[in-house]
């Protein structure tokens, strides 16, 4: 099969982890910027190039959008979609689960448990925002943080008001969130493929940190994931629409809460910790993917060219001789 991924660097540890995968098992890979791509909008006939050269041709395009190109990375994403080519996370999954507020919206509409979260635009609001989900201390994030930078915990009301305040002037958009207390700095991340967790691990802040992200100096812990974090974990990226993302929960006193649903979850931590050939279940998934796409194709093709034949064998028949 040909495999193209979209990614800014094919030297990332994840990128190139998918391309051995790939590799090792027989596949043609290709790797691109998705900046590197022209988007040709066209009535009927949507193209693209990369560089002045028509897209490499493709069985499957796996996309790994970092956060910083989002809009235009998606733009890509969804342009492969309208011409046909198969993506393994659509555009539209992609986005849901990055915007953090609708995210949420979504798994509690479908009543999976995420920590009590508000959003609030004015100042008048954060006594009652902070009563809503029980008072200081307070989770406030960034809805555009990453890696744990834009999340923040403050102690006091006072606090939380001067935070809100602070990057409400800034004109970032904010939630502010129930802090978990019982999660004790405590997290888990599970990489689900196809409706099924491949590996997980418990990452633990380090000492006066709460924030438990590797990047922030957590540690990475091999665990077996109880059923019940397994199954919130497939239910929150079934929610999403996704193939394949990485999950952030947290202990809650009655269960998982959902935190993050990550589309291109990075591959280096989970893999030296799990110990897990995270890349090569990504690649064995892409494959069934493209099978099964590719059957349901040959099967619409074969209602509509017998529905064309029906049609035929219906027009009457019109004799020369008006006989
Ligand atoms: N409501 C909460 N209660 C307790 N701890 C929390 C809460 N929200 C976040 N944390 C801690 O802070 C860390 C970072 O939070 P979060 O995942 O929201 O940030 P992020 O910037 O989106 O990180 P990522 O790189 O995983 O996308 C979490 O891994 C968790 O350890």
């Amino acid at each position: 099969m040909r495999f193209l991924v979209l990614s800014r660097n094919a030297t990332l540890y994840s990128t190139s982890r998918l391309v051995l995968a790939a590799r090792s098992r027989g596949h043609e890979v290709t790797v691109a910027d998705p900046l590197d791509f022209h988007i040709v909008v066209s009535r009927r006939r949507p193209s693209m190039f990369l560089g002045d050269r028509p897209v490499p041709r493709a069985d499957l395009v796996i996309p790994r959008i970092g956060a910083s190109i989002t809009n235009y990375g998606l733009a890509v994403v969804r342009q492969f979609d309208m011409m046909g080519v198969p993506v393994l996370n659509t555009a539209v999954a992609i986005a849901r689960s990055r915007d953090k507020l609708r995210a949420m919206q979504l798994l509690t509409r479908k009543d999976i448990d995420v920590p009590r979260t508000v959003c609030a635009k004015t100042p008048d609001s954060v006594d009652l925002a902070l009563k809503f989900i029980g008072g200081a201390p307070a989770i406030v994030k960034l809805q555009q943080g990453a890696q744990g930078i834009g999340t923040m915990i403050a102690e006091t009301p006072q606090a939380v008001t001067s935070l809100l305040e602070t990057l409400w002037a800034m004109g970032q958009d904010i939630i502010l969130q129930e802090y978990i207390a019982e999660s004790k700095g405590r997290d888990y991340r599970a990489i689900v493929v196809g409706q099924r967790v491949v590996a997980a691990m418990r990452r633990q802040a380090k000492q006066g940190e709460f924030r438990s992200n590797l990047h922030r100096g957590g540690l990475g812990v091999r665990v077996n994931l109880d059923k019940r974090y397994c199954q919130a974990a497939i239910s929150a990226v079934r929610v999403m629409g996704l193939e394949v993302a990485g999950v952030d929960m947290l202990e809650g006193r009655d269960g998982p809460k959902i935190l993050e649903i990550n589309s291109s979850p990075g591959l280096e931590g989970i893999e030296r910790t799990s110990g897990v050939d995270v890349a090569g279940a990504i690649i064995l998934h892409a494959e069934r993917f493209v099978m099964r796409k590719s059957k349901r194709t040959a099967k619409k093709d074969l209602v509509l060219e017998q529905e064309r034949r029906n049609r035929r064998i219906r027009q009457p028949v019109h004799f020369a001789n008006g006989g």
